[in-house]
């Protein structure tokens, strides 16, 4: 998932390091005097006996019983407290490079500028303590830079914890994206969860759609509420709704048909079943591997008819990562849950930290 996003993010994160090391090297050491009266480091047993040292001319001893500081602990304070004050020039040739690759990898112009304004502002013209490590300083700063555009993600646990019952999650979005794949993933990661769940086969407008869904949920042993083809979608939503109500159903999942927003008849149809089915929430699934075009329909789609969060499938089959760093900035909403694979549990809920740790190849 996003290889080709992560290994250049590591190189990336490399160059910062070099250029920053290069200029603590340049710089003059930062003042210690202060700093080792206060610090208190274990230092190693001579291997002979010591004879204390005659005060140099001009030194007082400390009068106070307390040891002076010597070379040792001075080296160590120095590592610890060692600063750098970073112009703009110091990181510009990284930063170049750290805004093509965003670009090159399918992230959003505005979010890309946003990063970067992220990092410019971290970095440049602020006193940073590196104590022994450029390369802590560059992956916090390059985490927070990812983390702040990517957003809190959404626990959907939690989410349907707050609520009352029954929970109601409309799915939405464009044809062939993995929409019904995903209500069926949903479904079991929900069930095992511990939530009850009963899904709705709203895409009653494309051939063999109902048999699908129903296939998954069998397999699954969820429960399916359909009509026949051509039903009514907001009727067959509404009887989810009641069966959940009168069988304690913690959560109905809605599969509805696939459709773009400029479609004034599917989208009159969407806000029907908004108005009848009343979900507690919109959830927008398109496919990772469109890169910014996802980002795009995810962005028309929310003003046309609101969203409140979004699933992107198939990252397992996008080396770019874009749309997963892009689309939570662009909409304002968080995402949901990555889809990985084909299988059920092919499904990951999205962790902003986790993701972010993965891309920079950090665990920490
Ligand atoms: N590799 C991969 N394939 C996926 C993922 N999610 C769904 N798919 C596949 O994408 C194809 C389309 O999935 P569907 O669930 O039928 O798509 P849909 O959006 O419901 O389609 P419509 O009903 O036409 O709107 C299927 O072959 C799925 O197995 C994923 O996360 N990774």
């Amino acid at each position: 998932m996003f290889d080709s996003l992560k290994n250049k993010l590591q190189n990336i994160r490399s160059k910062f390091t070099s250029n920053i090391e290069e200029v603590a090297g340049a710089e003059p050491a930062p003042p210690v005097a202060e700093e080792v009266e206060e610090v208190e480091i274990a230092e190693p047993a001579p291997s002979h006996p010591v004879t204390p040292e005659p005060p140099v001319s001009g030194e007082e001893a400390p009068g106070d019983g307390r040891e002076k500081p010597t070379f040792f602990n001075k080296l160590k304070v120095l590592v610890r407290e060692r600063e750098v004050l970073l112009r703009e020039k110091d990181i510009e040739e990284p930063l170049f490079e750290l805004e093509m690759v965003l670009l090159e990898n399918d992230v959003a112009l505005p979010v890309t500028d946003e990063i970067i304004a992220r990092m410019r502002r971290d970095l440049v013209g602020q006193h940073k303590k590196i104590g022994s490590s450029v390369d802590d300083l560059v992956v916090s700063t390059l985490r927070s830079a990812l983390c702040g555009v990517l957003g809190e993600g959404l626990d959907l646990r939690d989410f349907i914890a707050s609520r009352e019952r029954p929970v109601k999650i409309l799915f939405t979005g464009v044809n062939g994206t993995g929409k019904t794949t995903t209500v069926a993933k949903v479904g079991q990661y929900l069930q095992k969860n511990g939530f009850s769940v009963v899904i709705g086969a709203g895409d009653t407008y494309r051939a063999g759609a109902i048999e699908q869904i129903r296939t998954h949920a069998d397999r699954l042993g969820i429960k399916t509420i359909q009509h026949q083809a051509g039903a009514d979608p907001s009727a067959v939503l509404f009887d989810a709704v009641q069966y959940a109500k009168a069988h304690d159903i913690d959560v109905v999942l809605a599969d509805t048909a696939g459709r773009f927003h400029n479609r004034a008849n599917l989208m009159n149809q969407l806000e029907k079943i908004r108005r009848v089915m009343k979900p507690d929430l919109v959830v927008y699934v398109d496919e990772a591997v469109a890169g910014n075009d996802a980002v795009i329909r995810a962005d028309e789609f929310n003003k046309a008819v609101g969203t409140d969060a979004v699933v992107l499938t198939k990252a397992d089959m996008d080396p770019k990562g874009g749309a997963a760093i892009s689309v939570a900035h662009t909409v304002g909403k968080p995402i949901l849950f990555l889809g990985i694979g084909q299988g059920y549990d092919d499904i990951m809920p999205f962790d902003p930290r986790t993701v972010v740790n993965e891309l920079l190849g950090d665990e920490s």
